[in-house]
C-alpha cells in the first residue's frame, strides 16, 4: 500500500532553484507566528521570572509545579539515576562518553605567543567561558545523547559551571538522561524546557542562574528563542530540527536509506530528509521501501508527516551536480553513500557533518561516533560549525610591549591617529616615544 508519495524535484528543470528554495524554507507565515508567541514568552519570563517559568513549564510540558524550588533535581537524584541504570546501559553511555571525549580533546585551542626582535610579545590567551548553560531536548524523546554532546567539550574546555535544562513532559524525567549528566559532571539541572528554559537561562530568574552563552539542540520555539537572546548571552548556532541529505550512487540497498532518511524524519514533523540520486529507478526503490518499513516505525504518524511535508526526492544528472545540489541545501547531515566518497568529499563546502560510504549512517554518529551531534540546521552549515570544544573558550588578545617597541609602535600610532583626528590617542602613543 503506497502511504507516501515523495515529492520528486529534477535538477535540469527549469524551475529547480524555486522548487527547492521552496521546499526548504520554513512557511514564513508560521515562521512569524512562532517569532511572535516566543518573543512573548521571553517578555514575560524577564518581567515575572520564575512565575512565568513555572506557569509555561506546566502548561506547554503539563506539568504540576508550585514552587521554583521544585524546578532543580537534587544531585543524588542524578547520582541514584547513575547507580540504577542496568550494566548494558551504563556500559553505552561510558563507551558513547569515552569516544566523545576523545574526540573532544583534539579540539582543545591553546594560547600562544610570538616574540619579536625588540623583545615585544604578542599572543592570544584562551580562557574557558564561566557558567555555560546546556539545553537538552525532551518533548517528543529524551536525549541521554545530546547531555553527553552538550557536556563533555564544555568540561574538556574547563568551563566553571555547567547549569543543564531538560523538559520533563507530564513530569516524568528519564533516567538514562540523569544518569548521563551524572556522568559527564553536570554541575545543576533544571527539568524546564522551551523558550522559557531559554529565557531563563539568558536573563537569569531568582531560581535560575544566567549563564555566558546557552548551547545545544531543540525544536523551532528553542531554536527561535536560542536567536532572539543572542547578544544578551552567547549561542553557538541554531540548532533546530533534524536534518538529513543522502546523495546516493545508487548501489546501496534501499532499504538502508529508507531507514537512513526515517532516522531523521522520526525526530520531529518539521525535520527534513533528502535523497538524490541519478537513476529514476533506484529512487522508485527507496519509495517502495519508505512505504514497506513505515508501518514497522513506533513514530510512524511523525516520520509520515516530515516527509510528506518537508522530504524530497532529487534527481540528478551526475555526482557533480549531486554535490552542487548539496552545497546549496548545506543540510546537517550528509551521507555519501557512494562507491568512492573520498572523492565527492572534496567537493562538498557545506555541511555540518558528512557520513562518508555506505556503511557509515548517520545514527551512529548520534551516538557514539565520536564527532558532535549539535550541528547546525536550516542551511547554517553555510556560515557554523559543529560544537565544540572552541564553543565553550574565548580569546583575549595580549600585548606587551618593550621600551623599544613601544618607541617604533607609537611613532605609526601617532601618525594614524592624527590622520583620525584623535588627538589623545596620538598623544597617549607619543609619551611612549623615547
Ligand atoms: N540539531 C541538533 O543537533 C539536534 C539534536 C537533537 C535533537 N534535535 C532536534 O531537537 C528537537 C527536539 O524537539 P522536542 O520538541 O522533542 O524537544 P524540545 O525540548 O526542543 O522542545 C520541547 C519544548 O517546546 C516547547 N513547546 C512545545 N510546543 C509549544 C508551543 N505550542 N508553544 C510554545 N512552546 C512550545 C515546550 O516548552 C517544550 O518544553 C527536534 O526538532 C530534533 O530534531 C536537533
Ligand atoms: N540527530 C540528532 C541531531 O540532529 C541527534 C540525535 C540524538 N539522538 C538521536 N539523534
Ligand atoms: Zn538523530
Amino acid at each position: 500500500m503506497t502511504i507516501i508519495n515523495m515529492t520528486r524535484l529534477d535538477s535540469n528543470a527549469a524551475d529547480f532553484s524555486t522548487q527547492l528554495k521552496a521546499r526548504l524554507a520554513w512557511d514564513a507565515s508560521e515562521d512569524l507566528e512562532i517569532h511572535q508567541r516566543v518573543m512573548a514568552i521571553i517578555a514575560d519570563v524577564r518581567n515575572l521570572g520564575d512565575d512565568a517559568v513555572i506557569e509555561y513549564t506546566n502548561r506547554f510540558d503539563q506539568c504540576q509545579f508550585k514552587k521554583a524550588a521544585e524546578l532543580e533535581l537534587d544531585k543524588e537524584v542524578l547520582q541514584q539515576a547513575w547507580n540504577s541504570l542496568s550494566a548494558e546501559k551504563a556500559d553505552a553511555l561510558q563507551t558513547a562518553a569515552n569516544r566523545i571525549r576523545a574526540y573532544a580533546e583534539e579540539q582543545k585551542m591553546q594560547s600562544w605567543q610570538y616574540t619579536e626582535e625588540d623583545g615585544t610579545i604578542l599572543g592570544q590567551q584562551v580562557t574557558p567561558l564561566d557558567k555555560a548553560g546546556l539545553y537538552v531536548p525532551g518533548g517528543k524523546a529524551a536525549y541521554p545523547s545530546s547531555v553527553l554532546m552538550n557536556a563533555i567539550p564544555a568540561k574538556v574546555a574547563g568551563v566553571g559551571e555547567l547549569i543543564m535544562v531538560v523538559p520533563t513532559p507530564q513530569g516524568e524525567s528519564n533516567p538514562m538522561v540523569l544518569a548521563a549528566a551524572y556522568l559527564a559532571g553536570v554541575d545543576r539541572v533544571f527539568t524546564i524546557g522551551g523558550a522559557q528554559a531559554v529565557a531563563a537561562l539568558a536573563y537569569g530568574t531568582k531560581t535560575i542562574p544566567a549563564v555566558d552563552k546557552i548551547v545545544g539542540p531543540g525544536n523551532i520555539y528553542v531554536a527561535t528563542a536560542k536567536k532572539l537572546v543572542y547578544g544578551q548571552v552567547g549561542i553557538d548556532m541554531i540548532a533546530g530540527p533534524s536534518e538529513i541529505l543522502v546523495i546516493c550512487d545508487g548501489e546501496t540497498d534501499p532499504n538502508w536509506i529508507a531507514m537512513d532518511l526515517f532516522s531523521q524524519a522520526e525526530h520531529d514533523e518539521n525535520a527534513q530528509a533528502i535523497l538524490i540520486a541519478e537513476q529514476d529507478e533506484f529512487l522508485d526503490q527507496v519509495e517502495q521501501s519508505i512505504n514497506k518499513l513505515l508501518p514497522e516505525m513506533e513514530r510512524a504518524e511523525i516520520i509520515k508527516t516530515s516527509l510528506t511535508t518537508r522530504g524530497a526526492f532529487i534527481k540528478v544528472k551526475d555526482l557533480d551536480k549531486a554535490a552542487e545540489v548539496a552545497n546549496l541545501i548545506a543540510p546537517e547531515h550528509l551521507e555519501l553513500s557512494v562507491a568512492d566518497p573520498e572523492s565527492l568529499c572534496r567537493k562538498i563546502r557545506n555541511a555540518g557533518a558528512i557520513f562518508m560510504g555506505r556503511y557509515t549512517a548517520e545514527a551512529l554518529g548520534d551516538y557514539c561516533a565520536g564527532p558532535n551531534h549539535v550541528l547546525p540546521t536550516s542551511s547554517t552549515a553555510r556560515y557554523s560549525s559543529p560544537l565544540g570544544v572552541y564553543d565553550f573558550q574565548k580569546r583575549s588578545s595580549l600585548i606587551n610591549c618593550s621600551a623599544a617597541g613601544a618607541d617604533r609602535l607609537a611613532r605609526t600610532a601617532s601618525v594614524l591617529a592624527r590622520g583620525e583626528s584623535l588627538t589623545a590617542h596620538a598623544r597617549s602613543a607619543e609619551y611612549r616615544i623615547k
